[in-house]
């Protein structure tokens, strides 16, 4: 059965979008793992699934899931990425995207620059009690990791200097220390100052992406927490930079940057079995 899909990006950090509201269609840990495999499937980081909202005060119900199979609450980068396709198919600006993590409305701010509100921080934990030695990973700690959930759980150590931190040895580690039963992202930060930093991330379920929405907020936010960061923040990221406000008056983090079509296509997926 040929179904069409969207490939896209967010500064680096690429999807599978699948319209699935006509047709419905099944999709498990293994059909989701070998589309999103980089050799045998399309490759990405995360597939996104559209299909009708239930809420009706959304435009379209998005579901994400990792490329090892796992759905995650909350994906900003797909958020923007899935604005930009409903603004090429419906020429609207502003639509509400009904996610795990709540309702998202979204705003077309230039032609290939998206805005999110991903709402407000779920949780808060200032000093996390990690079960992993962390000093085993010879992360150069500026003081004790934060973690806050975006509609999923991220983990942020601030570091002096990002270029002595190997994000893959201590991110593989720290995503399933047993604090985070579901696992964690595991973002890393250097602060450049009070309105700007660097941020690399290892994604749940995806490992080192170019760039992590949900983490650039949750970077912002822990910073902020700290004392470390304004509300207004620019995130440098491998893949491109995303400029994340944290709103004083009602809460919510707003997120905005660019997104790109890479190509449409078309997939048989007879060949990608349950
Ligand atoms: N790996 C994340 C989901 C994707 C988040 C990221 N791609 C973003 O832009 O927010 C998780 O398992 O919670």
């Amino acid at each position: 059965m040929n179904i069409p899909f969207y490939k896209m990006h967010g500064i680096g950090n690429d999807f599978v979008i699948i319209d699935n509201s006509v047709n419905s269609i099944p999709f498990n840990e293994r059909r989701i793992k070998a589309l999103c495999d980089r050799r045998y499937g399309i490759g990405c980081d995360q597939l996104v699934i559209l299909s009708a909202p239930v809420d009706k005060k959304a435009d379209v119900f998005v579901r994400f899931f990792n490329e090892g199979g796992d759905e995650a609450g909350a994906c900003g980068n797909g958020s923007r990425c899935v604005t930009a396709l409903m603004h090429h198919q419906y020429q609207r600006k502003e639509f509400i995207l009904q996610t795990n993590a709540g309702l998202l409305p979204t705003q077309v701010v230039d032609t290939h620059i998206m805005k999110v509100n991903m709402g407000k921080p779920k949780t808060r934990w200032q000093d996390i009690p990690l079960q992993h030695d962390v000093d085993s990973l010879y992360l150069p700690l500026a003081g004790e990791p934060a973690a806050v959930s975006m509609g999923n759980p991220h983990v942020t150590f601030f570091v002096d200097d990002l270029s002595t931190v190997d994000p893959v040895f201590c991110g593989k580690v720290l995503e399933k220390d047993p604090l985070f039963p579901e696992g964690a992202n595991i973002g890393f930060v250097q602060m450049l100052d009070r309105q700007s930093m660097r941020v690399r991330v290892w994604e749940r379920g995806a490992g080192l992406t170019l760039a992590c929405g949900s983490g650039a907020c949750a970077s912002v936010v822990n910073a902020v927490r700290r004392g470390l960061a304004d509300r207004y923040c620019e995130v440098k990221m491998d893949g491109g930079n995303l400029i994340i406000e944290w709103n004083e008056a009602d809460d919510s983090v707003l997120m905005t940057g660019p997104t790109c079509f890479s190509f449409r296509g078309e997939v048989d997926l007879d060949n990608y079995p349950l």
